[in-house]
């Protein structure tokens, strides 16, 4: 084997479709052409690019399994034409179950393969429920280079690094499949300098970006020198195929350095988030466009705006279903924004199917006074208005609670929970304010809706209501929003103890309520639609608490 002293390696930051094998093979090989046209040695592809990450259950059947392995033949004879190898991830079945794999393709053979030994079981993830561990390796051996391929987790434990540096890997090439969340980068950043710093050797890290149900995965692949310091950025939330330029210099390996694209942090990082798990939920189950309830409120009024910029104006209906309690106000509002996002607006009012079923109950209901039951209608109108739309032109129903209101169980089951998907289903209240705020200055270089003032600023600054009696206030029934998301941020994300909470100086009552209203809402999650997940800790796969729950903390300190 002749020992080269120049690579060009491409990273294929692209976006899969799960389970879209021939799809995804097509893209593979449009990134390989790419790549050569550039004059790349080696193309390297995400975790299970071949099939998209997660596949979950999908990977217990034999026939996706055999469906990848066909699309790994296709791929291993396209290398016969002397063009890039390719380091592709697949799934690989073994006697004893299946390992999330590397190949490296080249020449038209699987020239080595690698599996990961890591496999993450927290979080989002459940990989011990599919996959068998790999047992560690030495590094593949590429045209003479000695490459160390770790896959996503493994890096994040130091054992597959150090056994790779020991056994005399020159370089480390990490496919992920990293989903996003707050502050993400820095962790990812952190563990790679680690790695960086342990072993010596300079870094790779490809992610894929897409979003795949409630899961985002931002991209941001980069590169590393063995100083630490960043060689590459590519950038989040969009494709790219980029060639990185290497060069050996006595030992090691010298990554010519390369563009370092601008990463958005905090809620403009968030909103993009919103938008492409949006847009690639929408696009990926083949949905027209959406259809949502433009209520004259702020949550209503973020996800037309986070919908628009994901879809473009064109695949957006808002439609405003007023009754006898919604202002004036709120008509002229709702109708703003609409106009301000360039998309269709209907006026559907709702009064006669509202009496309708009040007429239905009233036989029933003879002798009982008015109450929550007659306000939940008018959400269960509603959402029986979008649902008829969604059934008949297609489109699909965005639902807007958020997470505030998803915490406490504020909002009607079968009424404003319907939808099949969620933008906001992880952005607390006050970062909904915030968002809004945010998207009236600026916005995303990606997004298809207009620059400037989309939200009226009544929207924003108005007291939130749901409407469904008169003069009624959020507030009037929750403490502050900015107090409620203080005390759930403790509750959900940290799991403190209420006694530890109060301790912070917030109120035990308030806190205990809210605690109350936590549990008692776990019903309502199970049965609402997913959404984006941009927090360490979703209503999701993250948060998995039983429905029936008898166990509440008492607040006394050291209470368990
Ligand atoms: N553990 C459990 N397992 C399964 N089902 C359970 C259950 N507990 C109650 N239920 C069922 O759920 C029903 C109660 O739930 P549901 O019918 O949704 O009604 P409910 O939670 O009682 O009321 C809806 C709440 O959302 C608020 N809301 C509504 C609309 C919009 C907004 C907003 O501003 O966003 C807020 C409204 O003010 C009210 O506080 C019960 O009648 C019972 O049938
Ligand atoms: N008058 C209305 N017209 C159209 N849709 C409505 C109307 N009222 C409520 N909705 C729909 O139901 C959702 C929940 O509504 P509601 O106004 O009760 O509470 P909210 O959580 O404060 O939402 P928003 O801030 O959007 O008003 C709204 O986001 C909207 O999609
Ligand atoms: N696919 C994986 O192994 C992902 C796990 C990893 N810790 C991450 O979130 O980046």
């Amino acid at each position: 084997m002749t020992v080269t002293d120049k690579l060009s390696i491409a990273i294929a930051q692209l976006n899969p479709v799960m389970g879209d094998i021939s799809g995804n093979l097509a893209k593979a090989r449009a990134a390989r052409q790419q790549a050569a046209l550039a004059g790349a040695d080696l193309v390297v592809f995400t975790e299970l690019f071949i099939c998209g990450y997660p596949p979950e259950d999908l990977v217990l059947k034999p026939a996706f399994l055999d469906a990848c392995e066909d699309a790994i033949a296709d791929l291993t004879e396209d290398t016969k034409d002397g063009g890039p190898a390719l380091l592709m991830g697949t799934p690989w079945r073994v006697k004893a179950g299946v390992h999330n794999a590397v190949v490296l393709l080249d020449g038209g053979q699987v020239a080595g393969r690698r599996f990961k030994v890591e496999l993450p079981n927290y979080g989002p993830f459940d990989e011990k429920r599919v996959f068998i561990p790999g047992q560690l390796m030495g590094p593949l051996d590429f045209r003479g280079v000695r490459i160390g391929v770790p896959i996503c987790e493994d890096i994040w434990e130091p054992d597959v690094t150090e056994c790779l540096t020991e056994t005399g890997a020159e370089i480390l090439i990490v496919p992920n499949g990293s989903p996003y969340w707050r502050c993400k980068m820095d962790e990812r950043l952190n563990i790679a300098a680690l790695r960086v710093a342990e072993s010596g050797l300079p870094f790779i890290y490809a992610n894929q970006v897409c979003g795949q149900d409630e899961l985002v995965f931002d991209g941001a692949s980069f590169a590393l020198h063995a100083n630490s310091s960043l060689a590459f950025q590519l950038p989040a939330f969009e494709e790219a195929v980029v060639l990185t330029e290497w060069r050996r210099e006595g030992d090691t390996w010298l990554c010519v350095d390369g563009p370092k694209a601008h990463l958005e942090e905090g809620d403009e990082a968030d909103y993009r988030a919103c938008m492409l798990g949006l847009r690639d939920y929408v696009n990926k189950n083949r949905f027209p466009g959406i259809v949502l309830g433009l209520s004259g409120g702020i949550d209503s009024a973020i996800c037309a705006a986070m919908a628009v910029d994901a879809l473009g104006p064109d695949r957006v209906h808002a439609i405003m279903l007023p009754y006898r309690y919604t202002s004036e106000e709120s008509l002229k509002d709702a109708a703003n924004c609409a106009r301000a996002l360039g998309i269709r607006y209907d006026v559907v009012p709702i009064a006669e199917p509202v009496e309708g079923f009040e007429k239905a109950l009233a036989p029933l209901f003879d002798g009982t006074n008015r109450d929550l039951t007659e306000e939940n209608l008018q959400s269960r109108t509603r959402g029986t208005i979008l649902m008829s739309v969604s059934n008949k032109f297609g489109p699909m129903v965005v639902t807007t609670g958020n997470k505030s209101e998803m915490s406490v169980g504020y909002a009607t089951l079968y009424g404003d929970m319907n939808g099949g998907f969620n933008p906001i289903k992880d952005i607390y209240k006050t970062q909904v304010f915030r968002l809004c705020h945010l998207r009236n200055r600026w916005k995303p270089h990606d997004a298809l809706g207009p620059s400037g003032e989309v939200i009226p600023v009544n929207i924003i600054t108005k007291p939130p209501s749901a409407e469904l009696r008169e003069d009624q206030k959020d507030e009037d029934s929750l403490p502050s929003y900015e107090v409620l998301d203080a005390v759930l941020e403790r509750l959900v994300e940290r799991e403190l103890r209420v006694s530890d909470i109060v301790a912070e100086g917030y109120d035990q009552e308030v806190v205990a309520r809210v605690q109350r209203l936590l549990y008692l809402a776990e019903y309502k999650r199970r049965q609402a639609a997913p959404g984006v997940k941009v927090t360490k800790k979703n209503f999701g796969r993250d948060r998995r608490y039983p429905i029936t729950n008898g166990f509440r903390d008492n607040g006394e300190a050291g209470a368990t």
